[in-house]
């Protein structure tokens, strides 16, 4: 939708003004939203609560007649955007690959779009360059995701999109979120591509494209993601909130005080670049893919996803890694007068100090979110859910065993505060 805003298309009535696109994302059919996008970007949380009660204010002011005044639908021209959209990612791989036509030619691709929206990848773009796309799957889009819930972070997703590679012997899978605006990728050898993974082969890309830029990425990022950013690859990492807003935001923000940065993203696969204006477009990253696959191809480097899998030989991942997420009952008398916010902070700040008297425990020096701390070996990060009332508490250790022992720090820290549910963290006690 954000493209309609700056594509210069007059027989398509673009560029427009605005435009609004309507998603549950990942979330349960009865869960819709309304996303709204001008040619700054997709708004945020000011924008919107001024719109929607703008709405509202028209809305109670609305007689019957202007209500059918409004249905006519003359005033309304349909234009199938989609196809504009989707030629400018196949022009973009075509560009990369040196102007080749079919440069996928030879490669087999598996889309599996969950049933979400990101099944027209495989028709309008991927077929068209050349690609062979069989044993792709879900590609109906389907509200009630009767096979698994389209979300590049969910285990039986990943799971899924894997097997489909390995049962088919293609050189990539790629799996998109419902709205496409998140996407992971799996090499030829089932290697799962997203979270750290995913991040670690954009920045990867992006810094052979600008060395030494910033990469700024959420707060649950990995110390060996960040090993690799800063000492692999020459770049920047600027650990900073959950959120893709945030990111993005911040990524805008850096840039506009002169720190160079090409790449906001999320572990959860939103990601954005400033060369596509700052759109987390799941499409776009994995176009980022291809075009180094075709490019590779063209340069005579062969056929299939090893030139992707090679680009993170070098990053280290956890053997061990969890999230559990803590709930708080804002109903129990713990929480005294105060929001569930409020006794989320209470439980930080005193883990806070816990961290600080206790010399085991090292707190990261630059955090913007929660309490991260480093200890036996791996870390923790305990911090606020942007939306819900949990705490969501991230894990990395070398072994189980550490894991565990991590998990009992942060027990014994939150074990008396009666309105947090600990059964999930009791769990790896
Ligand atoms: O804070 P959490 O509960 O983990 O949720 C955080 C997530 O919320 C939404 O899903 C946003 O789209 C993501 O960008 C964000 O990462």
């Amino acid at each position: 939708m954000f493209y309609s805003t700056v594509t210069d298309r007059e027989d398509m009535f673009c560029p427009v003004d605005g435009s609004i696109m309507i998603t549950a994302s990942h979330l349960p059919y009865n869960r819709n939203g309304f996303k709204f996008f001008t040619s700054s970007g997709g708004l945020g949380k000011a924008d919107i609560s001024n719109i929607l009660s703008r709405a509202a204010d028209i809305y109670a002011r609305l007689s019957n007649e202007s209500v059918q005044a409004s249905a006519d639908s003359s005033s309304i021209k349909k234009v199938p955007f989609m196809d504009e959209y989707a030629s400018s990612l196949v022009e973009a791989v075509r560009k990369g690959a040196g102007g080749l036509e079919r440069p996928l030619e030879g490669f087999h691709i598996i889309v599996d779009a969950g049933n979400g929206a990101g099944g027209f990848f495989l028709g309008k773009v991927l077929v068209p360059l050349g690609a062979s796309t069989s044993g792709s799957q879900f590609l109906e889009p389907d509200g009630m995701f009767p096979n698994h819930i389209p979300n590049p972070e969910d285990k039986e997703a990943m799971a899924a999109v894997k097997k489909a590679v390995l049962d088919n012997g293609a050189d990539l899978g790629i799996i998109f979120d419902t709205d496409v605006d998140r996407a992971a990728a799996v090499d030829s050898n089932g290697n799962e591509m997203n979270r750290n993974g995913l991040i670690a082969l954009i920045a990867a890309i992006i810094l052979a494209e600008h060395p030494g830029t910033t990469i700024v990425t959420d707060s649950v990022t990995s110390d060996g993601l960040t090993d690799f950013i800063e000492n692999k690859l020459g770049g920047k990492h600027h650990r900073f909130k959950r959120g893709y807003k945030n990111v993005i935001d911040e990524g805008i923000r850096l840039n506009s005080v002169g720190q160079e940065c090409h790449l906001a993203i999320e572990t959860s696969g939103h990601g954005a670049l400033k060369e596509n204006l700052w759109l987390d477009d799941g499409a776009y990253l994995m176009v980022k893919l291809l075009i180094k696959m075709a490019a590779a191809k063209a340069a005579g480097e062969g056929i299939g996803s090893k030139v992707l899998t090679d680009l993170i030989q070098d990053l280290q991942e956890a053997e061990v890694s969890a999230e559990i997420r803590l709930k708080i009952d804002q109903n129990h008398s713990d929480l005294g007068s105060g929001s569930f916010r409020d006794y989320g902070e209470r439980i930080l700040k005193h883990l806070e100090s816990v961290t600080d008297s206790d010399p085991n425990l090292k707190k990261a020096p630059v955090n913007y979110e929660g309490v991260r701390v480093s200890a036996h070996g791996g870390w923790f990060l305990l911090r606020l859910s942007l939306h819900d009332p949990v705490l969501p508490l991230n894990i990395e250790g070398p072994s189980k065993a550490a894991v565990q022992k991590i998990a009992g720090v942060v027990h014994s820290v939150v074990k008396d505060y009666k309105a947090l549910d600990l059964k999930a963290l009791e769990k790896y006690l």
